[in-house]
């Protein structure tokens, strides 16, 4: 997160640390009790291996009170993503086991009514991607609000040219946004997952270059069959 602040610790109980060897990747949140949505590309250099997800940090490092690192049984990435584009970019992650909520461990509904977010509401995006221009990665969660842009306007020649679907949302990346390590973390706009963080690569806090998130409401119905089929 680029120019926001550190979070309140545990006000965001949903989000979740994708880890390999001890080591963050990228972000995700818990949408059902044994269930994580996350960004399929974070899947592009793993070659097979399976993400521990870490729930109930601020700190990466530190012990705390509700925090714990969760094997998962199996990914999904969907069907449609591929390494070409940011198309379809989402990936459910089953966990070993229901995650224990607590205080510090919570779902995080996400908007089922497909319908675009108006241009310019405030909704907020948090995770522990990188924090400024040297990449400086942060051991505590940060966030940041930001304004949603049209599709129109992030579609202009000068900004994403055309390649932003009716699947997909942007929101200002003016000074303040998310970067490399924040994909798959929620956007979250009146308490609701409304999008996931695209982790396609991006250059961050360029105005031209909007931050691109993957719409959930259009993909309800895929994320509720994977959950169902999966004995989840
Ligand atoms: O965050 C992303 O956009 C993104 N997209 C990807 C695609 C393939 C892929 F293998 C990884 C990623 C990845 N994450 C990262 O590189 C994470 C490792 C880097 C990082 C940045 C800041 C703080 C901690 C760790």
């Amino acid at each position: 997160i680029l120019r926001g602040s550190v979070a309140r610790p545990h006000l965001k109980p949903y989000m979740a640390s994708l880890q390999l060897d001890g080591q963050h990747i990228c972000g995700g949140f818990l949408i059902a009790e044994q269930w994580v949505l996350s960004a399929a590309h974070c899947t592009e250099e793993t070659d097979g291996k399976l993400f521990q997800v870490l729930l109930g940090a601020h700190s990466l490092t530190e012990p705390e009170p509700h925090k714990r690192l969760y094997q998962v049984r199996a990914q999904f990435p969907h069907p449609g993503s591929n390494i070409h584009n940011n198309k379809d970019d989402l990936l459910l992650l089953q966990l070993e086991e229901k995650a224990e909520l607590n205080a510090d461990v919570r779902v995080l509904p996400f908007q089922r009514e497909d319908r675009d977010v108006a241009a310019d509401t405030v909704c907020e995006v948090a995770g522990w991607g990188t924090i400024d221009h040297s990449g400086t990665r942060p051991d505590k969660l940060h966030q940041v609000e930001r304004p949603v842009i049209s599709r129109d306007v992030c579609n202009h020649r000068t900004r994403h040219d055309g390649t932003i679907t009716r699947n997909m949302m942007c929101t200002d990346s003016r000074r303040k946004d998310t970067c490399k390590g924040d994909s798959g973390g929620p956007l979250v706009c009146g308490g609701v997952a409304e999008g996931v963080v695209t982790a396609g690569s991006r250059v961050c806090g360029n105005y031209k270059k909007p931050a691109i998130y993957t719409r959930i409401a259009p993909y309800a119905d895929w994320i509720d069959s994977v959950m169902a089929s999966a004995d989840g």
